[in-house]
């Protein structure tokens, strides 16, 4: 994996509905950090995120509840992906909930930098500038 900067970094962003305000936001704050990042998201998260930043190196995926985090997950495993950005919604049921706990599961397994929130994903971006900073094989 390369973790020796944010700028050669592949980051999944992805986020439920109650929270996809919040990740366009989050994205916004991190603009300028996330420009040289190579972002994949699930397909409603990545269609907002590219209606807002058009600038930034955005890859949609299919929409979450139809293999969208799956096919993240199938990254993971390939060790496509240097972070996962993943704004859970914690109070409403899902139907892909599998799906959901698949994918965070994939993410310890592969020791994968995962962040469920905010102040996470800051910390992810700042680790990820670091070099020193990594401890991922
Ligand atoms: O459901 C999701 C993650 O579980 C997100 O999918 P969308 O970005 O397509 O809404």
């Amino acid at each position: 994996m390369n973790n020796s900067s944010v700028d050669a970094s592949r980051f999944a962003l992805v986020a439920h509905d109650a929270r996809k305000d919040e990740i366009v936001e989050w994205v916004g704050l991190q603009q300028s950090r996330l420009s040289g990042v190579q972002i994949f998201s699930t397909g409603t998260t990545g269609s907002r995120i590219i209606k807002a930043f058009p600038e930034l190196n955005v890859t949609c995926l299919k929409s979450g509840p139809l293999g969208g985090d799956q096919q993240i997950g199938a990254m993971i495993c390939e060790e496509k992906l240097d972070a996962l950005i993943f704004f859970v919604d914690p109070l409403s049921p899902m139907p892909h909930d599998v799906d959901v706990k698949a994918l965070t599961r994939l993410a310890t397994v592969y020791n994968l930098p995962m962040a469920c929130s905010r102040s996470t994903a800051d910390l992810i971006v700042n680790g990820l500038l670091d070099e020193d900073a990594s401890t991922r094989a």
